[in-house]
């Protein structure tokens, strides 16, 4: 069995607030043309790690407040467009540096709402941070063209321009680097923002906004709307005539849902969603360095990331020389806990609903043969939204997780014979966000990548994310690329301007 640790008094929200070095990121009110809104109506912050224990009581805004916030978001881009990209530039590295400077506070804010190790929490502010960093570098390093004219006498010059107000929709798997993706490209475009972040994690997002206040961002550029009428706030944001672009991280069927919504309008959009994503071990790879990969992206955020293994395709001359030493590997270095005691390695899951997915997964598959090689079920003595590691062995194509994004910590395994099988099954599902496979054969290396239908493939690596990749999916993983040379392109237009009378 894992060692675990139980939870202690010291990880209480209220205490772990209070220690702060930095108090003046702990916001719980609106933020809206750099004010703070407060309102009557609030909802509670649960502290997914510890029961019945509460991180904050935030506002939760109106449609009323939101409609003011994206009339004023609309005012700002009249001014921010115009401003000049080294301009945004500076905005956007001072706001690196400010999260960097201060990176322990803003992590235990994230362990806090989330409930990811400190760890792991201070990894995804570096990485939220990075975002900043690398858009304060593409900011002036957008470029137009000049292109030939099937008329001798015109030029065709192409402008990029900012879209206009950006609507931002994030999730709570990653309550910060979800926010500054988006927003990072938007503020280096030149575009305003309205956001609104997941209720269950709103205390990252509202910090950002203090943050890019100090950072010097002109008022009304940076606006929050925390509220738990999600449904609500999402339909006016994606219906809205003043908002020009929507991006949105979540789950398909929410995707789905907003861009019916959005349809009338026809606002630029992003989706980044689901996935279910495939890792292959091919009978050449190296065994160890492919149990490494498959626990970092099965397991990181204990499953709840997108790009997390969904199914691992093992090659069934290597089947029990793997499972063997993935077993083991866990065993020896897993520590579940609460995210901020110092040894533990996975924390809890979100919230109910995750648990009762993963449980009715690992349900279904050993109730149609699977067979539980570690871990199983939950771990009710730590809290209620702790789950095992887990691993299922001999598991078919007619069990449900084969199908579904379980978003936690139970990996699959399955056995396949040939390369042709597999990149078949691979491929036999509706989503297309990451894939993976191990394999030191160059000429498979090049040939299951160009086969495997999905946005973004790790080769003997299980860890891919970083703000030079572009991110984002393929079939109904949704469209738009974040981060890299090209995530700016989502938030500008490209005017062309026909010049006549110039030869
Ligand atoms: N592709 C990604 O980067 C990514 C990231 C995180 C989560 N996910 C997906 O999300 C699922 C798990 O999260 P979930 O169940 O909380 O997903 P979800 O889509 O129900 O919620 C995700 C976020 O979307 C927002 N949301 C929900 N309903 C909305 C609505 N009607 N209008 C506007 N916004 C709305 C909320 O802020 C919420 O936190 C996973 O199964 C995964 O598929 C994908
Ligand atoms: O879960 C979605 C995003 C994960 C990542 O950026 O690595």
């Amino acid at each position: 069995m894992l060692r675990s640790f139980r939870f202690n008094s010291t990880f209480s929200s209220a205490k772990v607030l209070a220690a702060l070095s930095n108090p003046n990121l702990v916001k719980t009110e609106g933020h809206i043309n750099g004010e703070w809104v407060s309102t009557h109506d609030k909802f509670a912050v649960k502290n997914p790690g510890v029961d019945g224990d509460f991180v904050a009581q935030v506002s939760s805004l109106s449609l009323e407040d939101a409609e003011r916030a994206i009339g004023i978001a609309k005012r700002e881009f009249n001014k921010f467009k115009k401003t000049t990209p080294r301009y945004r530039s500076l905005l956007l590295s001072n706001l690196n540096k400010l999260m960097l400077d201060n990176q322990q506070d803003l992590a235990k804010l994230i362990v806090l709402e989330n409930g990811k190790p400190y760890a792991d929490a201070l990894g995804e502010v570096k990485y939220a941070a990075s975002f900043f960093q690398w858009f304060a570098e593409e900011a002036p390093r957008v470029y137009g063209d000049i292109i030939s004219s099937a008329n001798p006498a015109n030029k065709i010059l192409t402008l990029k321009q900012p879209v206009g107000v950006c609507g931002i929709l994030t999730p709570w798997n990653f309550p910060s680097a979800m926010i500054t993706r988006k927003l990072g490209a938007a503020i280096a475009a030149g575009c305003t923002t309205v956001i609104k972040p997941a209720s269950e994690t709103p205390l990252s997002a509202l910090a950002l906004a203090h943050l890019a206040q100090e950072a010097g961002f002109p008022d009304g550029v940076v606006n929050v709307i925390p509220s738990n009428h999600t449904a609500e706030m999402g339909q006016l944001i994606t219906t809205h005539p003043l908002i020009s672009k929507v991006s949105f991280t979540g789950s398909t069927r929410v995707g789905s849902l907003l861009m019916g919504q959005l349809a009338p309008t026809l606002k630029k959009l992003s989706m980044e969603l689901g996935g279910n994503a495939p890792f292959i071990v091919f009978e050449d790879a190296d065994i160890d360095k492919a149990v490494d990969g498959a626990i970092v992206s099965k397991f990181r955020s204990s499953g709840q990331t997108c790009v997390c293994a969904n199914r691992l395709y093992v090659h069934e001359s290597i089947y029990p020389e793997f499972t063997t030493k993935l077993t083991q590997r866990l065993v020896d270095t897993v520590r579940l806990g609460h995210g901020l005691d110092e040894a533990v390695t996975h924390g809890p899951l979100i919230h109910e609903n995750s648990m009762k997915k993963v449980t009715s997964h690992i349900e279904d598959a050993v109730s149609k043969g699977a067979q539980v090689l570690m871990g199983g079920g939950p771990r009710p003595d730590l809290g209620a939204n702790y789950h095992e590691l887990t691993i299922l062995g001999n598991v078919t194509s007619d069990m449900e997780i084969v199908h579904e994004e379980t978003f936690g910590p139970v990996a699959p395994i399955i056995k396949f014979s040939t390369e042709e099988e597999v990149v078949a099954a691979a491929n036999d599902t509706e989503f297309g966000l990451a894939g993976y496979f191990f394999s030191k054969d160059i000429s498979r290396v090049f040939r299951v990548a160009q086969e495997l239908n999905t946005g973004m493939i790790g080769v003997n690596t299980g860890a891919i994310s970083e703000a030079a990749l572009p991110f984002g999916g393929v079939k109904l993983s949704g469209f738009g690329r974040e981060g890299s040379k090209y995530g700016i392109e989502d938030y500008m237009i490209t005017k062309s301007v026909v010049l006549g009378e110039v030869n």
